[in-house]
């Protein structure tokens, strides 16, 4: 299970042999102890390279092992020997060096790593600490703030990362137990007392209290999160319906009218929850299309998961009568009102009574559409997030008519279908997209004042959104928004020369984004929008020298100066706008709770779990802090509406900032005297 050979005249090879991944078994174990020991005996030895057969080093610890009767040498002599070895030990890691193995890796004196190794201590996705001088052994080595990460996160990380930590003294491209082995030639003799990991001090941090607190607040949002995403189940509606009082009806069939990206990704979800689907598109080229890709998506989701495909489940027509005697109905055709509105009209006259109605619309009016039907009171709207099969989220919007029992079936059907579903009313944007307007808006202005696309990103990124606003919008699409500005009557032509506006109604408006679409960069799909790509359907981002012109010639243009701009002001602009808009929506009622939001923006919108949310964020910044960064920003842009804080901060931070579940009792006192 361990194989000493000699090498290079001096050199002892120690090879764990435990495929595949050579984890640390009792013979492994027993094997090191007993090559260890030879090598250090033999006086030809001067140095030791221990490495794993097959290209792994170390998986670390046995798992199927655990238990209580482990057998064979305990790990911690183990690793004590080979500290206190007198004789350099260096470590050819390549493949794995995880928990146990990362920890045998830590005793070792120096550690030569291939650039494709994974390391890590992912103990803790086995509901385990590491035991054998990780917690120990990684601070004194990497310091404490990266330890506790690594640790409590169980990531993995690459060679690279691990050098910039210091927790390889060196990575090579070529062979390690080459590399490892010189490398051990060229220390024989040095002194060893400061390769001894234990015996360095743990460095001293100042703000080690503060290091503590921010990981602990990482817990406390984590879990705050954990009960906000069962909280949004008990949801209610501002007539005091919930789902105590309202009872869910069964769907056994259901129809999906619209077979674009989102009405494919509703289809597949629908199926895969066991739902019998009825798949409508009138344009027969879209509905061949449909089919195979759904076909696709079900086929390959069935792989991954090992169970069999559901398309059985599945009808398709390019009849709208198809739909006549279907349980529920999700509309998911062209964001366009009046197409809509012909949907639900004819749609309310073909159903069966009874039958459901809902709108996969993301900001249309649902009260303009459920006006349309017969019976006003079956209407919600159902807004799932592309790709609708993968995206948890799905947003049940109640209108002004919605009744109980269809906001119920929603809720319901949304959970069966694995989604983690929101009853939100029902203004513009609904909730998500609507904070999402300020947020977008404020790095517009940021551009205009001395911004750049990336650093806007990188301040975003670095906070723990996947992507920045501007990559995102990249991959959504920037013809969508430019669609919804000019319907609103906001976009107007720019052109290259002329007077540039930034008032809309009174309110300042940034026309960047209308200008990038008027030079046909609409994003990813069509290879260039705030980066470039490469070619259309392109997936990596390059910073571009026209954008870059583009900023300078439009602030020429506008006489406006930029200045440096650093990533707090960043995130106070964007991130305190945006909740604000949240702060607006609560105190409006068209969300019931802050968890509601909260679980919105993680599971939609990408907020980094572990700060909770826009509201849990905003709480453990302190809502006396936001409140006076949004006055700040307000004074110096009175024209930007969206800074100006709302009555619900202003009230919560008067009643002394409470803690995010008792907003509630002051959101109602303000709706009361609305
Ligand atoms: C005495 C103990 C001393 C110290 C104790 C410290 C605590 C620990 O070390 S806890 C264990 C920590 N390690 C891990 O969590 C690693 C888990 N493994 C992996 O992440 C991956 O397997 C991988 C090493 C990255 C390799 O991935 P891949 O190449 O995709 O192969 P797999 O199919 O995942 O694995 C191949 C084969 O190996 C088995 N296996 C992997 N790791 C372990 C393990 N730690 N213990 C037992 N078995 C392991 C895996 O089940 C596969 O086996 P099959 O029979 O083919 O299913």
């Amino acid at each position: 299970m361990a194989q000493l050979s000699y090498v290079s005249g001096s050199v002892g090879l120690i090879t764990l042999q435990n495929p595949p991944v050579n984890v640390l078994s009792a013979a492994t174990r027993q094997g090191i102890m007993e090559s260890m020991k030879k090598a250090l005996n033999d006086p030809k030895v001067k140095s030791v390279v221990i490495c794993g057969q097959n290209g792994v080093f170390c998986a670390g610890a046995d798992i199927k092992e655990f238990g209580p009767n482990i057998s064979g040498p305990s790990i911690v002599p183990l690793i004590y020997d080979i500290e206190v070895a007198n004789k350099p030990v260096v470590a050819a890691i390549e493949g794995s060096a995880l928990g146990g193995g990362l920890e045998l890796a830590l005793t070792c004196h120096y550690r030569i790593a291939h650039s494709k190794t994974r390391l890590g201590l992912p103990e803790v996705t086995l509901g385990l600490l590491p035991g054998a001088g990780g917690t120990q052994l990684l601070p004194r080595l990497i310091g404490i703030p990266a330890s506790l990460e690594l640790i409590t996160t169980g990531r993995h990380i690459t060679a690279a990362e691990a050098l910039q930590l210091g927790l390889v003294d060196h990575v090579t491209q070529s062979d390690t137990v080459d590399s490892a082995v010189k490398f051990a030639l060229s220390v024989e003799g040095e002194p060893l007392d400061s390769r001894r990991i234990s015996k360095r001090p743990c460095p001293h941090l100042p703000d080690l209290d503060a290091v503590f607190e921010a990981v602990m607040q990482k817990a406390r949002a984590l879990q705050y999160s954990f009960f906000a995403q069962r909280a949004v189940g008990r949801w209610s509606m501002p007539s005091g319906a919930s789902w105590n009082t309202s009872k869910a009806r069964p769907v056994h069939r259901a129809a999906v009218l619209g077979l674009g990206t989102m009405g494919r990704g509703i289809t597949v979800a629908l199926a895969q929850a066991g739902v019998s689907v009825v798949a409508v598109e009138i344009q027969e080229k879209q509905l061949n299309e449909a089919r195979e890709h759904v076909y696709a998506t079900l086929e390959r989701g069935a792989q991954q998961s090992g169970v069999s495909p559901s398309c059985a489940n599945i009808t398709y027509s390019h009849d709208i009568q198809a739909v006549a005697d279907v349980d529920l109905v999700i509309e998911a055709v062209l964001e366009d009102l009046s197409l809509k509105e012909k949907v639900f009209q004819q749609l309310s006259a073909i159903c069966k009574p009874g039958t459901l109605l809902c709108s996969n619309t993301s900001s249309l009016d649902l009260n303009c559409l459920a006006s349309q039907t017969k019976n006003p009171e079956l209407v919600v709207g159902m807004h799932f997030f592309a790709p609708a099969h993968v995206m948890k989220l799905l947003e049940v919007v109640y209108g002004s008519k919605s009744s109980p029992e269809a906001v119920a079936t929603a809720m319901q059907l949304g959970k069966k279908m694995g989604k983690i579903s929101v009853a939100v009313g029902n203004c513009r944007g609904f909730v998500g997209n609507r904070m999402l307007k300020p947020y977008i808006e404020q790095s517009y202005f940021l551009l205009e004042e001395g911004a750049t696309p990336e650093l806007v990103d990188k301040a975003l990124e670095e906070f723990g959104f996947p992507m920045g606003v501007f990559r995102m919008s990249d991959l959504s699409g920037l013809d969508v928004g430019w669609r919804v500005r000019k319907e609103d009557g906001l976009a107007e032509p720019v052109g290259t020369s002329g007077q540039i506006t930034r008032l809309r109604g009174g309110r300042r408006y940034s026309p960047l984004g209308d200008i990038l679409c008027e030079h046909g960069r609409f994003g990813q799909k069509t290879g260039l929008g705030w980066y470039q790509y490469g070619r259309p359907g392109g997936r990596v981002a390059k910073s571009d020298p026209w954008v870059f012109n583009l900023l300078e010639e439009y602030r020429a243009r506008l006489g406006l100066t930029a200045r440096p701009i650093d990533q707090q002001e960043v995130l106070e602009r964007c991130l305190y706008s945006l909740i604000n808009e949240g702060l607006c929506i609560l105190e409006e009622g068209f969300a019931s709770s802050p968890e509601d939001i909260d679980v919105i923006y993680v599971f939609g919108y990408g907020w980094p779990k572990h700060r909770g949310g826009p509201m849990f964020y905003a709480s453990m910044v302190g809502l006396a802090t936001v409140l006076e960064r949004l006055d700040h920003y307000y004074r110096s842009n009175p024209d930007v509406p969206s800074l100006k804080p709302c009555k619900l901060l202003r009230q919560l931070v008067a009643s002394g900032s409470p803690p995010v579940h008792k907003w509630k009792e002051i959101t109602k006192k303000i709706q009361n005297r609305l």
